[in-house]
């Protein structure tokens, strides 16, 4: 089933020339789907649009088949719920003022009314938040502690559980992993692809790293300069019809 169709999507910067430049793509429910790109070539720009924190020059973005590009606030909300993002700093994501548990519960408390949950039950905000921690394999003692007596690791699977405890259908997680070492790195890639088949979730998994795209995705984009160069499945990377600059970008690993 058809998640996310972007359709000729262009978004410039005051002054600037587009940073994202007539991109099309579908995203289709239950997969990931890796795009993978140099710093600066539009990724970060496509997930604000996609979240709608951006508006967009022109194009269109459907969710399940609803066009989304021109709702306003009010009839965003629906959607909100349904698309969550992750983004690299854990830390910007996280009210250093609040304990964990706190952070945590403030989406289902923003969302009470609307959901429906399946995966996760609200008994209690102590039990939800324990069920939110296991999920992301950290012990319910962190539920008391601030962001910043964590580690970075442990700062991106809390957002990682806040981003999962409305249970979206969609995920755009925005280099996740940037900002952790690798040992981490990898437990975090691995706990996002047990947690997409428990929750039966979709990722946009938006990296300039990519060995962690074809890890992650069923299928893959490539974006240069604000324009997609190519898209494939990930088992057709290192086929010779690839594209030359996504050659040069499987030399550099
Ligand atoms: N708020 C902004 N105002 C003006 N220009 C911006 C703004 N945000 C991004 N840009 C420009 O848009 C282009 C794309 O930036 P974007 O952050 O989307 O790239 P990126 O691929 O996510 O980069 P990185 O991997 O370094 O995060 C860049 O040229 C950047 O300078």
């Amino acid at each position: 089933m058809n998640l996310l169709t972007v359709k000729q999507l262009t978004k410039s910067y005051q002054g600037s020339k587009a940073a994202v430049s007539n991109l099309s793509f579908e995203l289709n429910k239950g997969e990931c789907l890796g795009l993978v790109g140099e710093s600066g070539c539009g990724k970060s720009t496509l997930a604000r649009c996609l979240l709608r924190i951006e508006p967009i020059d022109s194009g269109s973005i459907q969710f399940k088949g609803e066009p989304i590009e021109k709702l306003n606030e009010r009839q965003l909300l629906p959607y909100r719920k349904k698309i969550q993002i992750v983004f690299q700093n854990p830390s910007a994501a996280l009210n250093p003022k609040l304990k964990i548990k706190d952070s945590l519960i403030d989406p289902f408390v923003q969302y009470r009314k609307e959901l429906n949950l399946s995966h996760f039950s609200y008994t209690s905000k102590e039990a939800f938040v324990k069920q939110l921690l296991e999920a992301v394999e950290l012990t319910p003692d962190l539920a008391d502690r601030y962001p910043h007596e964590l580690s970075g690791g442990q700062r991106q699977r809390v957002t990682i559980a806040r981003a999962i405890s409305i249970e979206p259908e969609l995920i755009v997680l925005d280099e996740p992993t940037a900002s952790l070492d690798v040992i981490s790195q990898g437990a975090v890639l691995s706990l996002l692809t047990e947690l997409r088949e428990t929750l039966n979730l979709s990722y946009l998994f938006i990296s300039h790293d990519l060995a962690a795209v074809s890890q992650m995705s069923q299928r893959m984009m490539v974006m240069k300069n604000g324009k997609l160069i190519e898209q494939f499945n990930r088992d057709q990377l290192f086929s010779k019809e690839r594209h030359s600059y996504t050659k040069e970008l499987i030399s550099i690993f």
